[in-house]
């Protein structure tokens, strides 16, 4: 076999442990994000965003997304001083609506609620910073499936690096082959893929407003629905 070649995942995957990305893939979170962005801009007397572009920013962690709000760019740094203050006016707005206008997609309960039943020990793995995160997973009552919560600085490295889903495996006591990332970008295809795990993604997230399937993950879904017909339980 050549030792170049991906291991393509074969369907039924045997895992333990389920781990779902947050944005894009649990909950649509673009409308307060924007909003909160679009309030930084204003106190800093700068033009508003369209939620195109927001689509598109989110998946790299807050201070990426506030950075980019600023430029209008993907990677680009703005002035220091200016990048300080926006990040506090974004952390201040953000943080008294964080779950106002975000919910959870179609199928969302249904599926954690399924896997939940069928005893996958479920994990969920976002960049978004943790004082937005749980507060977001508790409003809309999704905090209850989760056994772990891992945010974007929650450990020393977020996706697209493997560390929370090593760290995952680490907390559940299982091999990286017996759980199996959800997820919406290529950040999450990624992580992955660095931690030699399977990977399926949802079509409707965000990935920077490209076409997931260009990320070749192991499956896409159009709804977490989908997700337990992938699985079986390794007992
Ligand atoms: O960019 C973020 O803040 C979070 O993104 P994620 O939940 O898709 O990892
Ligand atoms: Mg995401």
């Amino acid at each position: 076999m050549p030792t170049t070649a991906r291991k393509i995942a074969s369907f039924p995957l045997a895992v333990k442990m389920v781990m779902i990305d947050l944005d894009g893939t649990l909950i649509d979170t673009v409308p307060d994000l924007a909003a909160a962005a679009n309030r930084m801009l204003a106190d800093l007397d700068r033009p508003a965003w369209g939620i195109e572009h927001y689509r598109a920013w989110i998946g790299n962690g807050v201070p990426r997304f506030v950075k980019r709000a600023l430029t209008g760019e993907m990677q680009a740094e703005p002035d220091a001083a200016l990048n300080e203050r926006g990040l506090a006016l974004f952390r201040q707005h953000y943080g008294e609506a964080v779950s106002n206008l975000s919910r959870p997609y179609p199928g969302v309960v249904e599926a954690l609620e399924q896997l939940t039943d069928q005893g996958y020990a479920l994990a969920c793995i976002t960049n978004k910073a943790e004082v937005f995160t749980l507060p977001l997973l508790k409003n809309l009552e999704l905090h209850k499936y989760f056994k772990l919560v891992l945010s974007g600085d929650s450990l020393p490295k977020q996706k697209p690096d493997p560390l929370p889903l090593q760290h995952a495996c680490r907390h559940f006591g299982i091999d990286a082959a017996h759980g199996v990332l959800v997820g919406d970008s290529s950040n999450d295809v990624h992580a992955a893929r660095a931690a030699g795990m399977p990977v399926i993604c949802v079509t409707y997230g965000y990935n920077h407003g490209h076409d997931i399937r260009q990320s070749l993950p192991d499956a896409v879904v159009d709804s977490l629905m989908e997700i337990p017909q992938y699985l079986k339980l390794y007992a």
